[in-house]
């Protein structure tokens, strides 16, 4: 058994996997890590091996507590992953896009790739058939967007995410929501076609915590799955031992 740990710019999620299968799922705050890990191996006594990827400013420390129940493995740069990195700055590309990256090479092998993580950033990434990493791009999530239109301005009220009842904002509120979340679809739908324009065939993977909200609202066909950073941790697992 492995136990996955993505540790995002917000956000704790971890999953539990027998082979392929989910067996348990897991999200919590950076202040409970060590209290939520221990739960899920009192739960899980099976676990053998702890993967983690982490964006975020966890110590390292609060892992190493469980180093005598668990072999430990930290994903970094320096691990193997299943496709060529053509980033012109490779040390400083996001781990996370690294999982996701490796884990649409593993399951969607041979052909075109598009990630897209829409979490408390948005990710894209694209991977081709010959699996040359070519970059993407990186742009604010929808929570972001929502608080820093109120932060950086006098006027704007926080408010809560809230689907728009029309392109044409009637008031503040209205105005902001469409911004807001007319303008991600419409990004995200404008990247997709823009890729489309360039490569004749490829696959869209879609996930991060907007998920479900946005694969209602794109145009465009794309295969959500709100697990696959997990799922991608867990596969370089198994490519890793095999690998490294
Ligand atoms: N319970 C929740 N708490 C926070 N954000 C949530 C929640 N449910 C859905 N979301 C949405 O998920 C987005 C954040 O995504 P996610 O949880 O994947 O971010 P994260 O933990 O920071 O990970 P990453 O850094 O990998 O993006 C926000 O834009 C928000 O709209
Ligand atoms: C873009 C984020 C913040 C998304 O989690 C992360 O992947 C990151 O910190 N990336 C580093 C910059 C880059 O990927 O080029
Ligand atoms: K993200």
């Amino acid at each position: 058994m492995v136990l996955t740990i993505d540790v995002g710019n917000t956000r704790i999620k971890a999953a539990v996997f027998e082979g392929d299968s989910v067996l348990g799922k897991f999200v919590f705050e950076k202040n409970q890590l060590e209290k939520k890990i221990k739960n899920i191996l009192e739960k899980f006594q099976n676990c053998s091996d702890l993967v983690v990827a982490s964006v975020g400013n966890v110590e390292k420390q609060s892992f190493l507590t469980f180093e005598k129940q668990l072999n430990i493995h930290f994903l970094t740069h320096e691990n193997a992953f299943p496709f060529v990195n053509k980033y012109a700055t490779p040390k400083t590309l996001g781990i996370d896009r690294m999982v996701l990256a490796a884990g649409a090479v593993l399951q969607f092998p041979k052909q075109n790739r598009l990630v897209i993580d829409a979490g408390t950033c948005v990710t894209y990434d694209f991977i081709d058939e010959s699996d040359h990493y070519l970059g993407g791009a990186i742009s604010p999530g929808l929570q972001l967007r929502y608080e820093t239109l109120h932060n950086f301005t006098a006027k704007l009220p926080l408010l809560e995410l809230e689907v728009p009842e029309s392109y044409i904002g009637n008031s503040t509120a209205q105005s902001i929501h469409s911004g807001i979340v007319n303008g991600f679809v419409y990004e995200i739908d404008g990247f997709i076609d823009e890729y489309r324009r360039n490569f004749s065939n490829f696959i869209i993977i879609l996930t991060g915590g907007d998920t479900d909200f946005l694969a209602k609202r794109l145009k465009n066909t794309i295969f959500a799955n709100s697990n696959f950073l997990l799922e991608s941790l867990n596969q370089i697992f198994q490519y890793k031992i095999d690998n490294d």
